[in-house]
């Protein structure tokens, strides 16, 4: 049995989703199909989880919300028109996101979350539907009835694996296939929580690990996972196999293909991946497996960059002879519920470094204040923009030079490092860089490793 998920850009129209459709009916496995809100139509289109955040927007404003609710329905209608599906089935559609601005919701944030699910919810309703309506019966499986719980973090919500126990307890030996909305759950008093942007994959992940899948197809919109985001080289080289762990590094650092926490129920279950090309269904795509199943050859198996990270800069002296120092900032950052990625130091200073996207400008700034004030440095910087550069290969383990070879073209260029982490982890090197420099400098890395 498989699990396949289809991402947005999978689901953005009519002819997207009729490829969906043949693609499941070509193969009685895939029996549960994990679905996202439909995506951008063309570049720059917007996604539906996009067009219901606006919404969720104007409702807490209390501004008028009739243009938006038009364009959202406008875009399920799209699609179920696309297969001449009765009028009736649509109205159901309408009706729950009129529905929408008038439920109660414990906070803004759980608002946000419900109205951002929606883009999943009505879409694995409407998905059935098709389905059904074209002669292969389908069933729509709300995360609710199948136990999917999630902790109380509204938009960015950690999955409880006592969930696993509900999930195996779905039937699979009914002729439908099931269809499964994505990226979100339902917490402990019933509300619903999402994950992070783009945890539909999260969601595909889970259920192939609660149903013991044979495989977890993730089906997207390229034919591979490239060695470097193909939006920064032209044709890169694809990637045939690479390790959970590969593919955890590098989804972290910017291969924004796979969410990086979708790779965790994965390697619990030993659930082997699959991403592929809904346009292109027959490319073998990339595997995602366990490292007993990988002959690495080559010591890098890709180069990951992301514009999300930020970065604070502290410098005082003998900041290494004070016992508790990096305590109290850690209680700082703890008062102002905030979490840090990285923490490199030297023997006066010290960088952290943070996930942007999941700061507000108000928790910077009292973190800044509070800090000034009670560490007193001689120097404090906020870097709003701090470029990340992560090399990965599970053959660059023990491997003598690889730093050498890594870093040799970026002389040549006049790029600076501002940070170099290595051994961590055995498999990757993580450099930090100017930010307007990352693109320029993973170009320049790519072309030695990869083309010289
Ligand atoms: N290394 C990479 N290999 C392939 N695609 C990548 C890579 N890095 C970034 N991407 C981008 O990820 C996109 C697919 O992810 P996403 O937009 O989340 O798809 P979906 O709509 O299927 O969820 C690709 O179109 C590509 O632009
Ligand atoms: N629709 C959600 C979740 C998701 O996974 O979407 P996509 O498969 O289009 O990346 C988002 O936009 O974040």
């Amino acid at each position: 049995m498989k699990v396949s998920k289809f991402g947005g850009s999978s689901l953005a129209d009519g002819r997207q989703l009729q490829r969906v459709f043949d693609i499941i009916q070509a193969d009685n496995a895939r029996k549960v199909v994990v679905v996202s809100a439909p995506g951008k139509r063309f570049k720059d289109d917007t996604k539906v989880t996009d067009l219901l955040l606006a919404y969720a927007e104007g409702t807490i404003a209390d501004t008028d919300t009739t243009e938006i609710v038009q364009t959202i329905k406008a875009r399920y209608h799209a699609i179920g028109d696309y297969f001449d599906l009765p009028a009736y089935e649509l109205a159901d559609i309408d009706e729950q996101i009129d529905h929408l601005a008038k439920k109660h919701y414990r906070s803004f944030d759980y608002l946000y979350a419900a109205f951002a699910a929606h883009g999943e919810f009505l879409n694995a309703q409407l998905v059935a539907k098709v389905f059904t309506h074209l002669g292969l019966p389908a069933r729509f499986v709300d995360p609710k009835e199948i136990g999917l719980r999630v902790d109380d973090h509204a938009r960015s919500a950690t999955f409880n694996p006592k969930s696993y126990d509900t999930i195996a307890k779905l039937d699979l030996t009914t002729s439908e296939r099931l269809i499964v909305p994505g990226f979100f759950g339902y917490t402990e008093n019933g509300d619903m929580a999402t994950f992070s942007r783009g945890g539909s994959d999260i969601t595909g992940a889970i259920m192939a690990r609660g149903l013991s899948a044979d495989l977890y197809e993730n089906f997207t919109d390229v034919s591979a996972i490239y060695a470097v985001n193909p939006n920064i080289i032209d044709q890169p080289a694809a990637i045939k196999q690479m390790t959970y762990d590969e593919m955890r590094e590098l989804s972290y650092a910017g291969f924004a293909v796979f969410h990086d926490e979708a790779i965790i129920p994965a390697i619990q279950g030993g659930i082997r991946i699959n991403i592929k090309n809904t346009n292109d269904p027959d490319a073998p795509g990339t595997f995602i497996v366990p490292p007993t199943e990988v002959q690495q050859t080559a010591p890098v198996t890709g180069i990951a960059n992301s514009n999300r990270f930020a970065a604070l800069y502290l410098h005082r002296y003998l900041l290494n002879k004070e016992v508790g120092f990096t305590l109290r900032i850690l209680e700082i950052l703890k008062r102002h519920n905030i979490s840090y990625e990285h923490m490199p130091s030297g023997i006066d200073d010290l960088t952290i470094i943070f996930d942007k996207t999941l700061l507000s400008q108000a928790q910077i700034d009292h973190m800044l204040a509070d800090i000034a004030a009670e560490i007193k440095p001689d120097t404090l910087k906020w870097l709003p923009s701090y470029g990340i550069i992560m090399i990965v290969g599970e053959g660059m383990r023990n491997r003598i030079g690889a730093l050498t070879e890594i870093v040799a073209p970026l002389k040549d260029q006049g790029i600076s490092l501002q940070m170099v982490n290595q051994g961590a982890s055995e498999i990757s090197i993580m450099l930090g860089i100017q930010p307007d420099l990352a693109d320029q400098a993973v170009k320049a890395i790519y072309h030695n490793i990869f083309t010289a």
